[in-house]
């Protein structure tokens, strides 16, 4: 499973306005599913390397994206069948058909299937589960490779409804740019391999995938304090925000500073005594507090948090922490820069009743809170209250352990404490977690990501 990286993900609204658009500088859809087809027809080629391909066509644009990827194939020497569910029922689908010269199938229970089915029924413009019977008839040719055009078919493109497909893909040719159903559970593991064909479409938007991580060398002329200084509040669990400030660290803080806790867990770690946290809070070389991990709700939490928010300095909060800044900072509308990481049960209880795909709630949340909302979970999303969004599948899996959150509060700390936007700080933080924890893999424990010898390795 993968996305790639850095391009736009857009709705089915923002995909028809952006289609529109197109048509309006001379590009027309015909010609743009003449290049979709290119582009299947050329990933197919690839994936059947020769053996029989079966291509089943629904009666919209997607299904003629289809016959056009049939017709190509087959001027090029290769074995394809087609199959249709119904007639076209759009202009340009019937036109695609008009050229496909085979036969055309029935999609029935008696189909047989072919060593790789391309399966162009249903795309953007699925509107409802699919049917029954059709659900059985697609079963029936499980088990082969199956090539998606645009979204494997019963899946919501939107990813407002969790409809799985019949069919799920091993590959996925996103048409003009991913679709939220790409990179959000529980569809995205049905796209396999999603690929992205541009068919010249400038998708533009605020979406996106994850970018790749780039090194981060710190300026020639840094010294500890421009590189970023985070003050980190413990509570009553201190290893929590022991791992979040070696975390900082490890992501580029210059200075660290524990307060609350003596565990810190490396000597270069400044560990101080709790009732020095309103003094550090006016320390002018702080540039990001961190508070949250290992603190669960109580008076002391919400009085640390209180401070924070008054100092005004940038802000990561963590768990418990957002729900208890959340008034004042939808108050503040903005004033303080601040990064909430909640994962699912704190994003339900800090944001009650927002409805709509993961992205649609991340981004409601952002504009509530007036800060950036790294949603957590296997499926990350970030977003900025001015609309950003990033979305960050596959992920790791090897994140799902306890303690990893706590060091990803601590490289937001970090990457927010050099200054600069909120928002590219969650995002570097969420790449540089991501990319650590795919060096690791098998065994990884939260502490192994900010162990030495992943440094050393990391720098081989
Ligand atoms: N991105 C681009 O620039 C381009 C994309 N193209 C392709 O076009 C599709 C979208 O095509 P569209 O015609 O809008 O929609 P679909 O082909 O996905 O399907 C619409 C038809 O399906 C019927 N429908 C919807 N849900 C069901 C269902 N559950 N069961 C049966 N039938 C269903 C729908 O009927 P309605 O009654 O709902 O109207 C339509 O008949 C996009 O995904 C790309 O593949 C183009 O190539 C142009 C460039
Ligand atoms: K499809």
């Amino acid at each position: 499973m993968s996305v790639p990286a850095n391009v736009p993900i857009l709705t089915s609204e923002a995909m028809r306005a952006a289609e529109a658009a197109c048509a309006a500088s001379g590009v027309s859809l015909s010609e743009l599913m003449d290049r979709a087809g290119a582009a299947i027809a050329d990933i197919a080629w690839r994936m059947a390397a020769g053996s029989p391909i079966l291509i089943l066509c629904g009666p919209g644009n997607n299904g003629g994206d289809g016959y056009v990827a049939a017709r190509l194939l087959a001027e090029r020497g290769a074995e394809v069948r087609v199959a249709a569910l119904a007639d076209p029922a759009t202009e340009l689908a019937r036109a695609a058909r008009a050229l496909w010269t085979g036969a055309v199938e029935p999609l029935d229970r008696d189909l047989a299937p072919a060593a790789l089915i391309v399966d162009a029924l249903f795309g953007v413009g699925l509107s409802r589960p699919l049917p029954y019977e059709l659900i059985e008839n697609l079963q029936s040719l499980a088990g082969r490779r199956v090539l998606a055009v645009d979204v494997p078919s019963g899946v919501a493109s939107d990813g407002v409804r969790d409809w799985s497909p019949p069919l799920p893909a091993d590959v996925t040719v996103a048409l003009g740019a991913l679709k939220p159903a790409h990179v959000l559970l529980p569809t995205a593991p049905h796209c396999g391999q999603v690929l992205l064909a541009r068919i010249g479409i400038d998708a533009g938007g605020t979406m996106r995938t994850l970018p790749s991580v780039s090194s981060t060398k710190p300026d020639v002329a840094a010294h500890k304090f421009s590189r970023g200084m985070v003050l980190v509040r413990a509570g009553p669990m201190p290893g929590a925000a022991g791992l979040a400030s070696a975390a900082a660290l490890r992501a580029g803080a210059g200075y660290v500073v524990l307060s609350g806790s003596d565990h810190a867990p490396f000597s270069a770690i400044i560990a101080e005594d709790g009732a020095g946290y309103a003094d550090r809070l006016g320390d002018a070389r702080i540039g990001a507090v961190i508070v949250g991990p290992g603190y669960p709700v109580s008076d002391a939490l919400d009085d640390d948090v209180m401070a924070a928010l008054d100092a005004g300095k940038p802000l990561v909060l963590d768990a418990a922490a957002i729900a208890a800044a959340l008034p004042r900072l939808h108050q503040l509308d903005g004033a303080v820069p601040a990064i909430l990481t909640p994962h699912e049960g704190e994003f339900a209880r800090a944001f009650p009743g927002l409805s709509g795909s993961k992205i649609d709630r991340a981004l409601a949340a952002a504009a509530f809170a007036q800060a950036v909302v790294v949603y957590k979970g296997a499926d990350t999303i970030i977003a900025a209250p001015d609309g950003r969004v990033v979305a960050a599948w596959p992920g790791s899996p090897w994140l799902a352990t306890a303690g990893t959150g706590d060091v990803l509060a601590g490289a937001c700390g970090a990457m927010l404490a050099r200054g600069g936007d909120a928002f590219d700080a969650a995002v570097a933080a969420v790449g540089w977690h991501i990319a650590r924890a795919a060096r690791i893999g098998p065994g990884l424990v939260a502490d192994d990501l900010v162990a030495d010898d992943l440094v050393r390795e990391c720098n081989d």
